[in-house]
């Protein structure tokens, strides 16, 4: 798991990545970092020719042949890489192209994920290694070059979910609902945190506490932002819970429905050149939704929270936390108001992610479509 978070970091920091798997392997370098310095560093390491690696939904955006709806690995150019790989992937531009692409092998596939994993844009340049490459190998050995078991990626994903550890907490009362307590567990590969917000004295709560699980977003939740509603969900929902008896808030690091704030902004810049908040991830590479509640149904495990009211207008959470073992007792609306700069967004959530917002959003919906 250690050396999973270091190739995040060196991913993060413009540093290229070994993967190890059993038919040779491959160093990656994250395409938003690419330079030509750093490819002909990754190119005097390597075997084979630079090519890309990018997501189906960027695929799908950009309007790329993918019969089978595959992650897709393309050639590069050879006269010139970088520009070409940035031309097929960055967020600066939507290219159509005929340029052929192959469905990614599972490797690949992974290798996609990690850069999703360090909430980087999901797009990656890959170059074959071969087997005994000494030069490659001293690299490795005096750890200059990150070497990780590609297989290592999907089992340190699972057990970082199963295993969030109470850190540290306090009572912090707060204006909306004064007997409050922190509770903030960390991942276990040391890089993400969460917070559990305890409304109330637990063993006055009512017999099903209320659950708000509520995303991060900065601009939001800390600014007022007025491109979503997230900030005033947020203060309404621990408002409703201190209401209501007493119960608790999830405040969970997963920024941008999962994508980070770096990918956000991008995003809020596509919608302003007029694509909706759905279509604008995809452009970036990313799905609808990114977000998975494994770690928030073990936060409420540890909290011995196992039946809940969940406050949400979101039918993917509930059926999320279902999955984990949560029971979903009863579900509460919550809505921010609509103004002329979320209208859209939230129109959007309820025609293409099924959200139940309710009448305003309906006649907005309706006012749009005139
Ligand atoms: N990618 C992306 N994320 C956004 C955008 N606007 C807001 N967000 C994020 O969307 C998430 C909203 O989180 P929540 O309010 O917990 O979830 P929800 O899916 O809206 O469901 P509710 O429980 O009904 O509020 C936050 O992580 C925000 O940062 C956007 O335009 N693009
Ligand atoms: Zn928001």
């Amino acid at each position: 798991m250690q050396r999973i978070r270091r190739a995040l970091i060196d991913l993060r920091r413009g540093e290229p990545v070994h993967l190890a798997h059993p038919e040779g392997g491959m160093l990656i370098l994250a395409l938003e970092n690419l330079s030509e310095a750093l490819l002909a560093r990754a190119r005097t390491l390597a075997t084979d020719d630079p090519y890309l690696l990018i997501t189906r939904h960027r695929a799908h955006a950009v309007g790329l042949e993918n019969d089978d709806d595959h992650d897709l690995a393309m050639a590069l150019d050879a006269d010139e890489p970088v520009e070409t790989a940035i031309r097929l992937a960055s967020d600066r531009a939507a290219p159509r192209t005929e340029r052929p692409g192959r469905a990614a092998d599972p490797a690949e596939q992974q290798a996609l994920h990690l850069a999703r994993q360090a909430t980087l844009l999901p797009a990656l340049v890959a170059l074959g290694t071969g087997r005994d490459d000494t030069r490659l190998d001293d690299e490795i050995r005096c750890g200059e070059i990150l070497s990780v078991d590609i297989a290592d990626i999907r089992t340190a994903c699972i057990e970082n979910a199963r295993q969030p550890e109470r850190i540290s907490e306090a009572r912090v009362p707060l204006a909306e609902a004064e007997q409050s307590r922190f509770i903030l567990y960390r991942e276990a590969d040391g890089l993400l945190e969460h917070v559990a917000l305890i409304v109330g004295e637990p063993d006055h709560w009512p017999e099903t506490p209320a659950l708000r699980m509520h995303s991060a977003c900065l601009t939001g939740d800390l600014f007022g932002s007025l491109r979503c509603d997230c900030g005033e969900q947020l203060r309404s929902a621990v408002g409703t819970i201190a209401a209501e008896g007493g119960g608790v808030l999830l405040y969970l690091a997963q920024e941008g429905r999962g994508i980070g704030l770096a990918n956000k902004l991008r995003a809020y810049g596509l919608q302003d050149t007029g694509l909706d908040t759905v279509d604008a991830d995809r452009l970036l590479g990313f799905g609808a939704d990114e977000r998975r509640y494994e770690v928030a149904a073990a936060m409420l495990n540890d909290l011995d929270i196992h039946r809940v009211r969940l406050m949400t207008n979101n039918p993917a959470k509930i059926a999320a936390l279902e999955r984990h073992g949560i029971e979903i007792a009863g579900r509460e609306a919550l809505h921010g108001a609509v103004n002329r700069h979320n209208e859209r967004y939230l129109t959007t959530k309820a025609e293409r992610a099924g959200h139940w917002l309710g009448e305003a959003i309906t006649n907005a919906a309706r006012r749009q479509s005139r």
